[in-house]
């Protein structure tokens, strides 16, 4: 008996449950439509708990999930008075269990459960870094293959908090080659027999998984936030946060106000943010992005670094940021680094870089008056306590298997 079908979301037909990521008809998102409208909260430790809401048969038992607490001093500092800190990463004081320090093991988990699910074998993906180690960490656990393309600048962020298993594939690129390199040759090699490719934000699990920060806060607060910041890449948090608020508006329980998109990206590299602030659909590569892999470089926080989000696509970026009446913000370098000190000095705990950029553009929003000292704010903190965690646990680099040069290279070279 299946508990959902996939919908898609320009020209409405409807695909059973399986590992889907397109429609057939046009190149539009799928969304799941669950037999399950009201969220009933499962007894599980992690995202396990919204199983209403993910695309898997069998409930998550990982103690990994997105934690929801009121802020004090970072919310005073700020003159706010319903601060919300969505946290995801290692705190154990605060029962925030994510062992790989960010939201995107809220992606892997659902994901790899769903291709088990579903019969696929092995998963291939790109990651800048952090979707990568938590997809590491997930094979590990599952013992499911998956081959990882990040580019040189994020291999050292691979690594786990215990010895890596045979089934992580690890493929890396040598200088020069950016994140959107990686997506390109992880789609060369998806195309290989036996090959699942993970899909990116056309995956509904990962785009579930990624929800469960607005629906655990929903749950914690007791409805929905008026605004929801996080720093965006290529904007699949803030499409899921969108999509999770839908659900919830339909469910009735928690608010009919969809929150308002504040989503961030880091200078010089804003695409998204050029594109929206000049109110249109498409990214102009020469107006938004012009020397995108020099832009790239300078970044702060290069995990926000897509030189193709899906901001156009039907049911993408834009559409989330026109129905909730979004902002987006360009955050400099000196912005991100004086927001993660302030945080971190006033909430005790350490960000990752992307949560900084967040921080810091909470910051210009409260002196922008685009928030009210007394609404409701959702501060989505998707990575941190990398600190913390290297505290309890040792940390295991994981090693490429290969290097390449270029997107282009044949595949033989990697001998898989
Ligand atoms: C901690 C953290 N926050 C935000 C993002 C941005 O996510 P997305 O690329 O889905 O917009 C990332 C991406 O890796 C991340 O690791």
């Amino acid at each position: 008996m299946g508990r959902f079908t996939l919908k898609c979301l320009k020209c409405g037909r409807e695909y059973g449950q399986e590992y889907r990521l397109t429609c057939d008809n046009d190149d539009s998102l799928l969304r799941a439509d669950y037999f399950e409208k009201k969220l009933e909260l499962r007894d599980q430790p992690g995202i396990g708990r919204f199983h209403s809401w993910l695309p898997v048969q069998e409930e998550l038992t990982t103690e990994a999930g997105p934690i929801t607490y009121k802020s004090e001093a970072f919310a005073k500092e700020l003159g706010l008075s319903n601060l919300y800190i969505g946290f995801s990463g290692y705190w154990p004081e605060r029962r925030a269990l994510i062992k790989t320090c960010s939201f995107k093991e809220l992606e892997a988990h659902p994901t790899m459960q769903l291709l088990k699910e579903s019969g696929g074998k092995a998963i291939v993906l790109a990651s800048a870094g952090n979707t990568g180690r938590a997809f590491a960490y997930s094979s590990s656990l599952t013992g499911t293959d998956a081959y990882i393309v990040v580019p040189d600048s994020g291999v050292s962020s691979i690594w786990l908090p215990e010895e890596p298993a045979n089934s992580i594939h690890l493929i890396s690129m040598t200088p020069g080659n950016d994140y959107t390199d990686a997506i390109n040759l992880a789609g060369r090699l998806a195309k290989l027999p036996g090959m699942v490719p993970e899909g990116g934000a056309r995956n509904v699990a990962r785009r579930e998984g990624m929800g469960t920060v607005m629906l655990d806060a929903a749950v914690t607060i007791g409805k929905m936030p008026d605004h929801y910041f996080q720093a965006v890449g290529s904007g699949t948090g803030g499409m899921s946060a969108w999509e999770a608020s839908l659900r919830l508006r339909d469910d009735g329980r928690f608010g009919s106000k969809l929150p308002k998109l504040q989503l961030a990206q880091n200078l010089p590299f804003v695409p998204m943010y050029n594109a929206w602030k000049a109110g249109r659909r498409e990214i102009i590569p020469d107006i938004d992005m012009k020397d995108a892999k020099k832009q790239i470089e300078e970044t702060y926080a290069t995990v926000l670094t897509n030189r193709a989000p899906p901001y156009s696509i039907t049911g993408g970026l834009y559409d989330a940021l026109v129905d909730t009446d979004g902002i987006m913000y360009a955050i400099t370098r000196e912005e991100a680094l004086e927001a993660k000190a302030l945080f971190e000095s006033l909430e005790g705990i350490d960000i990752l870089e992307p949560s900084a950029v967040a921080a810091a553009s909470l910051l210009k929003a409260v002196e922008a008056g685009n928030v009210e000292k007394d609404d409701v704010i959702l501060l989505n903190i998707a990575g941190g306590g990398f600190k913390r965690l290297k505290e309890d646990f040792t940390l295991f680099q994981v090693e490429p298997e290969v290097t390449v040069s270029s997107s282009e290279v044949s595949l033989d070279e990697l001998k898989i």
